[in-house]
């Protein structure tokens, strides 16, 4: 189907957003009013501008305050509305948005608003224009899709139609099914949003958070299947006013906004993308490592230098299932500073289906052979630019990067780990939504509930991604905290261990003088008040500075090591079948990681 996308969207001039919208490959663009009175190009230029760019403008809006008026202001009305006619003609546009009037001045009365709708579609004819008749979630007298579909039926008249929007619908829990009694043809054009479920006042959710399909919590592909059950020939233009957006980068959020909608017209069953390949598990995890530090803790942690790159500054550490590649020479070419988590591979089925899937959903595929490896590995470049690769690790149908290591005579006493059990990735601030828009359409996870979890210096949010048998999870992160509250503070990524001992593994690091993060005595307190744990437990949980959780089925402890660069690892373990993160904890151990630094 058509794609298109309203100018309020996204940040910057409407020269800027044009140029955007264009690069990220939608077919045409809503005019939003307030970008063409702040633009210095005349109309014209701007409608040069759109064909040069190969952008139809399918809407100019919005046109406010127009049905049932009392008579007098009916003439003011009708003049405004011949002068936005005449700006239209220059800009090339035939399309109006009208939403409904939230004036005081509106009467509720559906035969006068009727009736003065179809002299504006009228005088809108005449000019070649239609009219697109929209009920805003707060409108004065129409508030709702159906109020407005009445109302334009009895107006009756070829040049007005309606307009739906799905976050006014939704978001006032109406029941789009109700959609499908309305003609195709009489619905004009289709806008798209979606928003958390917040309980807040309707149009400041709509003006702050709205978000692109697939980030918020609103069924908006239920209601695009319903609206196509119609005949709807129209575009899907998205239409989010979002705070966030408002400053981010534009020609990505253009980007994860086309996203969205691929995503959107796959869940409708319109588009054939290739399915999904969901990662099964952790092929490795790669750090940018200079200096001794992480050899160090790898060390300490059990893990074995198991083999080195036969061509690149590159090594292998290993424990169970568990593989680490510390990278020495990438602080040269990709600037990392410190040492920093700079890749993941994913272990697929099928990398190439993998890669083909992420390329149909607009993921930055990254050259061949940039790879730890030289086997030939498929990468895309994840929203925090953590590098993934789609690896298949010795299977002999398919070549394996482990091949290009040349094995090396390992001597280590292993303390217990078994695997990656999840990786810990931070997000640019203005990246939160796209990473779990990108991480559940790309690599077909499951996003979690977002968590908001207390830092002594402000805020991380939260939210976690997870195949559905839980053997590939990431928790995706973002510190909202003062800049100056610490090294690396709002950048810090962890890999967390998985150990069949934890308790083992606890011990063995403090016999080698490398104990975990202290926890405060007081967390221990409340542990004992809020669970009745086995005494002896909650001791060991106590002495070995072991963290504790409980959900439905099982239980969670887990314990941090120190932070090198911006990384650390967290050793944890689940028993009988626990699925979260230990998030209650997480402030107790933010507190902790800043003390430690202190
Ligand atoms: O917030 C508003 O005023 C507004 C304007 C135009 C729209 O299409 C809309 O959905 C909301
Ligand atoms: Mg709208």
């Amino acid at each position: 189907m058509r794609t298109s996308i309203a100018t309020v969207c996204l940040s910057g001039t409407l020269e800027e957003k044009l140029t955007a919208i264009a690069a990220a490959g939608f077919d045409g663009v809503e005019i939003f009013e307030n970008d063409l009175l702040a633009s210095p190009l005349s109309p014209e230029r701007i409608r040069d501008r759109a064909a040069e760019l190969g952008l139809a403008i399918d809407l100019f809006q919005p046109f406010r305050d127009v049905e049932a008026v009392p008579e007098d202001l009916l003439a003011r009305t009708l003049r405004r509305a011949e002068k936005k006619f005449a700006v239209m003609e220059r800009l090339g546009a035939d399309l109006m948005l009208v939403c409904s009037s939230v004036s005081p001045a509106a009467l509720d009365d559906d035969a006068l608003a009727a009736e003065q709708l179809r002299l504006l579609a009228e005088r809108a004819a005449a000019h070649g224009i239609r009219i697109a008749y929209e009920a805003l979630a707060w409108g004065r007298h129409v508030n709702t899709y159906d109020h407005a579909w009445r109302i334009v039926r009895q107006a009756d008249h070829p040049a007005l139609g309606i307009c739906l929007d799905s976050f006014h619908i939704l978001s006032r829990g109406s029941d789009p099914k109700g959609i499908e009694e309305i003609p195709g043809e009489k619905i004009f054009f289709l806008q798209l949003a979606d928003a958390p479920l917040m309980a807040m006042d309707v149009l400041q959710w709509s003006r702050h958070y709205r978000c692109f399909p697939g980030q918020g919590g609103l069924d908006v592909a239920g209601l695009l299947e319903h609206v196509l059950r119609t005949g709807y020939e129209g575009p899907l233009s998205l239409e989010v006013f979002n705070d966030v957006f408002r400053q981010g980068d534009t020609a990505r959020t253009a980007v994860d906004a086309l996203r969205s909608l691929i995503a959107l017209e796959e869940a409708a069953g319109r588009t054939d993308l290739p399915a999904p390949v969901v990662p099964t598990g952790f092929a490795f995890a790669e750090l940018a490592s200079t200096g001794p530090e992480l050899p160090a803790l790898l060390t300490e942690l059990g893990f074995a230098r198991t083999g080195r790159h036969h061509s690149k500054p590159v090594e292998l550490w290993e424990q169970g299932d568990a593989r680490i590649v510390l990278n020495s020479g990438l602080d040269a070419t990709t600037g990392h500073p410190e040492p920093a988590l700079a890749a993941i591979g994913l272990e697929t089925s099928d990398p190439a289906a993998s890669a083909g899937r992420a390329r149909a959903l607009l993921a930055p595929v990254l050259p061949r052979h940039r790879a730890v490896a030289d086997a030939p590995l498929d990468a895309v470049a994840a929203p925090d630019s953590t590098e993934l690769f789609f690896c298949r690790t010795e299977h002999p149908d398919h070549p394996s990067w482990t091949g290009d290591f040349t094995p090396r005579a390992a001597s280590a006493a292993p303390a217990g780990i078994t695997h990656i059990d999840h990786v810990a990735l931070t997000q640019p601030r203005h990246h939160f939504d796209e990473a779990s828009l990108f991480y559940r359409t790309v690599l077909g996870l499951r996003p979690h509930e977002s968590l908001e979890l207390a830092d002594p210096y402000g805020l991380l949010r939260s939210r976690a991604v997870s195949g559905a048998d839980g053997s590939v999870r990431l928790a995706l992160n973002v510190a909202q905290i003062r800049p100056d509250s610490g090294p690396s503070g709002s950048l810090r990524q962890h890999i967390a261990l998985h150990s069949r001992d934890i308790v083992a593994t606890a011990r063995r690091l403090w016999e080698l003088g490398a104990p975990p993060l202290p926890i405060p005595g007081n967390y221990y307190d409340d542990l004992e008040a809020r669970h009745e744990l086995d005494p002896g437990l909650h001791r060991t949980l106590r002495e070995l500075g072991l963290l504790y959780d409980q959900d439905d089925g099982g239980s969670f402890l887990h314990l941090y090591t120190a932070t090198v660069g911006r990384v650390f690892f967290e050793v944890v373990q689940r028993i009988d079948g626990y699925q979260g993160y230990g998030a209650a904890n997480a402030p107790v151990r933010l507190a902790a990681q800043h003390a430690r630094v202190r």
